[in-house]
């Protein structure tokens, strides 16, 4: 399968975030990883519905929302009208797991869930069955904060995770989000993973555009 790379603009300079979007589109980046947090779920504040509906009108590239907020569901109807393709929701966040992500696909928006650390999944057996779970995203750090160190046991979450998911033939692909560089990005596409997040280290130095050819040449994307 092939491996997306998904820039985190959590790492961008927010007073120039419409440049620097449009810098990652024109290096062929197609797909760009949106972390709402409100303070509450996560100590980190970023942005909302708002910002995310002027960057829409900025780029044509995949909007894929990183939810980490106390309530979910009251944001789901405004992402969608915001132009935003796929959302994914923490586990530890939502009351009622299969019915915000069977909402978010009804939505025409694809549902996926998050794992903190901490988090197993096994739970997700029923949903997957259900064939409601489109994406599964492995915290490869706690959430909250870019810039933060790989957890190594991540390593192994994704390669139990791909293994279950290839024996029972469940369909959901694997995204994982914190502390990736070019280090350890092979490693966690040997593991499993297809959908990689990236912020600090695509933002590194402000070059963009090198950072972003660094990952594809190591990578032959
Ligand atoms: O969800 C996140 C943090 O909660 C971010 O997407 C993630 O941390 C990306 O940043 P970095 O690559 O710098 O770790
Ligand atoms: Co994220």
């Amino acid at each position: 399968m092939t491996v997306v790379l998904s820039p985190s603009i959590l790492a961008a300079d927010f007073s120039c975030l419409a440049d620097d979007v449009k810098r990652l589109e024109q290096s062929g980046i197609k797909d760009l990883h949106l972390d709402v947090m409100d303070g509450h779920f996560v100590s980190n504040i970023t942005f909302g519905i708002d910002l995310i509906k002027h960057l829409r009108l900025k780029t044509k590239m995949n909007f894929d929302a990183h939810l980490m907020v106390t309530n979910p569901d009251a944001l789901l109807n405004g992402l969608k009208e915001a132009g935003v393709n796929s959302v994914t929701v923490h586990v530890e966040a939502c009351k009622h797991l299969y019915h915000t992500v069977e909402t978010i696909n009804k939505l025409g928006m694809q549902g996926g869930v998050v794992l903190n650390p901490s988090t197993n999944f096994e739970s997700l057996k029923y949903m997957a069955e259900d064939n409601i779970i489109k994406k599964v995203l492995v915290m490869s750090v706690e959430p909250g904060f870019g810039g933060q160190a790989y957890l190594p046991m991540s390593t192994k979450k994704i390669k139990d995770l791909a293994n279950w998911r290839d024996e029972n033939n469940y369909n959901f692909i694997i995204q994982v989000d914190g502390g990736i560089n070019l280090n350890n990005i092979q490693t966690v596409v040997d593991a499993g993973a297809t959908d990689i997040v990236i912020g600090s280290s695509i933002f590194k130095h402000r070059e963009l555009e090198k950072n972003v050819a660094d990952f594809r040449k190591l990578l032959s994307l």
